[in-house]
């Protein structure tokens, strides 16, 4: 099957330093709902692996973070497409959990769900943690220049990192090649 993993803040929605705390200011980034609804309709399977350490810190809570997600659903649906496996971890940085990226928890718990490999599967992200998580099981790690991208960028990459402006060229790139 085709499965194609992403984060969420900063690739699928505006991210902030201050956290995505509210489904108001969870906003869609430019392209990024109709990119995930053109690849569903490609026959693409688009899961997300999300840190959310907001819950951990007493930001938001559970409902209003299936509230996002529920959004995002949404707004995928009114354009023909759907929304795979949302995986979230809801952990502090200190807790030791298996899940919080660079952990790659998070990425087996979807392979497994979906009983494919995680060799070479494409996993989309725009921080070093994630990029990390995805060589840390052998799977292709996928840089976008939106959200942390860009300062990401900046740092040493793992080997073969893919790089693309944006979700929009990630999904031409997959549909039409
Ligand atoms: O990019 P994904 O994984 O979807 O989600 C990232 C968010 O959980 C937040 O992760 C935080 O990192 P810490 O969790 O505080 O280290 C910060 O980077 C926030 O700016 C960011 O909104
Ligand atoms: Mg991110
Ligand atoms: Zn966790």
């Amino acid at each position: 099957m085709k499965l194609l993993i992403l984060d969420r803040d900063g690739v699928i929605n505006y991210d902030s330093d201050a956290y995505i705390k509210s489904v108001e200011e969870w906003i869609p980034l430019p392209g990024s709902i109709e990119a995930i609804a053109q690849l569903s309709k490609a026959g693409w399977t688009v899961a997300v692996a999300t840190n959310q350490s907001g819950i951990a810190r007493g930001y938001y809570d559970i409902a209003t973070l299936d509230a996002m997600h529920e959004r995002l659903r949404s707004l995928v649906a009114q354009q023909g497409g759907e929304v795979g496996l949302i995986v979230y971890c809801p952990h502090g940085p200190d807790e030791g959990c298996d899940c919080r990226k660079p952990k790659p928890g998070m990425l087996k718990n979807i392979a497994a769900h979906y009983n494919v490999s995680l060799t070479n599967l494409w996993f989309v992200g725009d921080s070093l943690g994630d990029l990390e998580a995805a060589k840390a099981v052998d799977s292709q790690p996928v840089l976008v220049k939106t959200g942390k991208g860009e300062k990401t960028l900046g740092k040493t990459l793992p080997a073969g990192t893919l790089i693309f402006d944006d979700l929009a060229a990630i999904a031409a790139e997959l549909i039409h090649n």
